[in-house]
């Protein structure tokens, strides 16, 4: 089973991702952690990344989703803001990927962008990423105003009746 956690940042992909590998005993992949180190310092300046800086690393994305998927199956956190990135992601839909997305309003997100230590993103770009987002019409989308152990237990729920 391939799960894909998705939303903009501050949404809380990173800690719905986590508690739903564990809870489905699942390996945990976060998106961040594949980010060269050049995309990592351009979002720090506080400058956000283009189609041309994100391509490379929504292929290698790709490529652990499909080992994954090969093997017991997986969890990943990432942004996968566009459709043409879910395209990427899931090698052109021919991986049966569960897609949760997470919502919430620019205020909220700022809140808690603003409350999270040491991360590399600057809460500058979530207008940025908000302008860029393309919610899909497939999947279920949260609205993260609930606490995180609602919102994990809203997506466990759908996954279940989807696996
Ligand atoms: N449902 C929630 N309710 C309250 N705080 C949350 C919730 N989800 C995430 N958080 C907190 O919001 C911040 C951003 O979450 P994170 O998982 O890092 O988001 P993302 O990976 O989407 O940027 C973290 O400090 C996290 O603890
Ligand atoms: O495509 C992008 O612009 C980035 O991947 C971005 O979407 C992601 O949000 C950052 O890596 C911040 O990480 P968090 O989403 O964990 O805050």
């Amino acid at each position: 089973m391939i799960i894909v956690v998705a939303g903009v940042s501050g949404t809380g992909e990173s800690s719905v991702g986590k508690a739903l590998s564990e809870h489905f005993n699942l390996p945990f992949l976060d998106a961040d952690d594949f980010h060269p180190a050049q995309n990592i310092a351009k979002m720090q300046s506080g400058s956000a990344l283009t189609d041309k800086d994100r391509w490379p690393w929504l292929t290698t994305l790709a490529e652990a989703l499909t080992k994954h998927h090969q093997e017991k199956g997986a969890v990943l956190a990432c942004s996968a803001l566009k459709e043409s990135y879910r395209a990427l992601l899931s090698a052109n839909y021919t991986l049966p990927i569960i897609w949760i997305t997470l919502t919430g309003s620019a205020r909220l997100l700022e809140a808690r962008l603003s409350a999270r230590q040491s991360h590399f993103f600057d809460g500058r770009l979530l207008q940025t990423q908000l302008a860029t987002f393309e919610a899909p019409n497939y999947g279920i989308q949260i609205d993260v105003a609930d606490p995180l152990d609602k919102v994990v237990a809203q997506a466990a729920s759908y996954i279940k009746q989807h696996a």
